[in-house]
């Protein structure tokens, strides 16, 4: 791990608990630098809208939920283009880089980041890095111009191709500086925007007039503070073609079972939205809830009591749930080349499992069908919705690059684009809180039972209850403060989290 510095807090206060986590900017290390009216005023396409600049003090709260006499609490800068830009359109030399995981709309980002700086910023020079991070020293770069990503939002994947592990921070910057580069936009997940920190932090120990900018992409929506993640929409929508298909395949057997694996490695997010959006689902288990086999209560005599009731049975299981208990059968300590733990296959091991526990029983024969589409969901192109967010969040990106901002990711917070700095969702993921209203909804319209023992409920219990202290004693804003600064709050995803939201 890199060691960091505090180049990305930068924290001011106002009246009532105000607080702004800002984002970082060129003039904090560069002084006078020069501005230019922003090229858009002169767009004839924008020339109608009244007030089309954000107000420079414009904020968006953190928390939208407040009492009377709380604190106003955590605000992000809002996104958008302003009045003033720190780059003259024929000085910018811009490229972008998709890393990680494969996620749907990264075409769509990569063609509207290009489109923005074409458009609306008169920028013509934008390179895109074959690979990932270790593209930046070790591959060619591609031109991109409206010409060429044209069509590209119609297609699954990145037309830049991505990778894992390669991350050399010299080696990045190097190249940043050889190659006359000033505006880095980073496409991908928590890894990347890791990644993306290091590199900005580097720029700025070097004092390069530079800007690095993220845009988060997972589509396991683990990445906090966001509403959600693009890519996450079109994912649930697609699970629900492999859940129609164990549907059927369960409901035209004996004692059929249909089991679905999706993605979501700490986070239960699709599992959980696509099991309240087909409403064919008897049993969803996510990474956050814990479960047990056998005996009384368990998952085991929960499915024999639902065939027996219903005939048939349809499981979605989160491709890190569970993970514990399939360890204890197969354990290693794999890990890709990113460093991410590599998961064992529970879809797998709950198949067998319940396959070897209907065995035993001489009397109750099973037909159970394993559907693994995870590949299948992440290649789709996006859908509708996650078009237009893509498309969204790649401009407020652009307009803040443009404004001289750097060290942040372009996110949407409560309905509104932001600016939020790398450090406040790097070491963290989100997490589904099993003691919210939306995991009981799942757990209500299952009708599955919550697996939780005795002992289980007394610690949410202990934990929610520290968590309402806290609030009532105003707290909450104190800890996102600290979280800032480095000592992170850990989120368990048993607790609604005060990072978290
Ligand atoms: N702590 C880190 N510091 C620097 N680079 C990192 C760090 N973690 C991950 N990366 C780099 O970010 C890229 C993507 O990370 P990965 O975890 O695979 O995907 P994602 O960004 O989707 O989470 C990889 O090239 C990896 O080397
Ligand atoms: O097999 P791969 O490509 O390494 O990806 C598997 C992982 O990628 C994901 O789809 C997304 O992970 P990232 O956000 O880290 O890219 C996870 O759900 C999954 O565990
Ligand atoms: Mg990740």
């Amino acid at each position: 791990m890199e060691e960091r510095n505090n180049y990305n807090v930068k924290i001011e206060t106002g009246d009532h608990g105000y607080v702004l986590e800002d984002i970082p900017h060129l003039t904090d290390y560069i002084p006078n630098l020069k501005t230019y009216p922003n090229p858009m005023r002169f767009n004839p396409a924008y020339s109608v809208v009244k007030q089309y600049f954000i107000d420079f003090d414009d904020t968006v709260p953190e928390k939208v939920v407040v009492q009377k006499n709380g604190p106003r609490g955590v605000h992000f800068r809002r996104a958008g283009p302003r009045q003033s830009v720190y780059f003259r359109s024929d000085q910018v030399r811009a490229c972008v880089v998709t890393c990680g995981g494969l996620c749907p709309g990264l075409n769509t980002v990569i063609r509207e980041i290009v489109c923005a700086l074409h458009h609306m910023y008169g920028v013509t020079r934008v390179l895109g890095i074959d690979g990932g991070y270790r593209g930046f020293y070790s591959k060619n770069t591609i031109t991109l111009t409206p010409k060429f990503v044209n069509d590209i939002h119609k297609r699954g994947g990145t037309v830049l191709g991505s990778s894992r592990g390669g991350h050399d921070k010299s080696k990045i910057v190097d190249s940043i500086q050889d190659r006359g580069i000033n505006q880095v936009y980073i496409i991908g997940g928590d890894g990347t925007q890791k990644g993306a920190a290091v590199i900005y932090e580097e720029i700025r120990r070097r004092g390069i007039k530079a800007v690095v900018a993220g845009i988060p992409k997972t589509i396991d929506n683990d990445i906090s503070v966001i509403d959600r993640s693009f890519g996450f929409d079109t994912a649930v929508e697609e699970a629900q073609r492999a859940i129609n298909a164990a549907h059927v395949e369960a409901e035209s057997a004996e004692n059929g079972i249909g089991v679905v694996k999706l993605m979501g490695r700490y986070s239960g997010f699709i599992a959980m939205y696509a099991t309240l959006a087909s409403r064919d689902v008897d049993l969803c288990l996510i990474p956050e809830s814990p479960f047990y086999l056998d005996g009384e209560g368990g998952l085991l005599q929960f499915v024999e009591k639902r065939l027996k009731e219903n005939g048939h049975m349809v499981i979605v299981v989160a491709e890190g749930a569970g993970q514990e208990l399939v360890a204890q059968s197969n354990s290693s300590a794999a890990k890709d080349a990113s460093g991410n733990k590599l998961l064992k296959d529970v879809g797998l091991w709950l198949s067998d499992s319940i396959k070897a526990h209907f065995a035993k029983k001489k009397d109750f024969p099973i037909t159970l069908k394993y559907i693994d589409p995870t590949y299948m969901i992440r290649a789709v192109p996006s859908n509708a919705s996650d078009n237009i967010y893509c498309t969204l969040l790649a401009q407020s990106c652009v307009h803040g690059a443009m404004a001289g901002f750097t060290g942040f990711i372009s996110g949407l917070v409560h309905g509104r684009h932001t600016y939020i700095p790398f450090s406040r969702i790097v070491d963290h993921h989100n997490k589904v809180v099993i003691t919210d209203r939306m995991w009981a909804r799942v757990l209500s319209s299952t009708n599955q039972p919550s697996f939780l023992g005795p002992k289980e409920v007394l610690e949410f219990q202990k934990v929610e209850e520290q968590r309402a202290m806290e609030l009532m004693e105003g707290e909450n804003y104190q800890s996102n403060i600290t979280s800032t600064s480095g000592t992170r709050f850990e989120c368990t995803g048993l607790l609604r989290c005060l990072s978290c939201g």
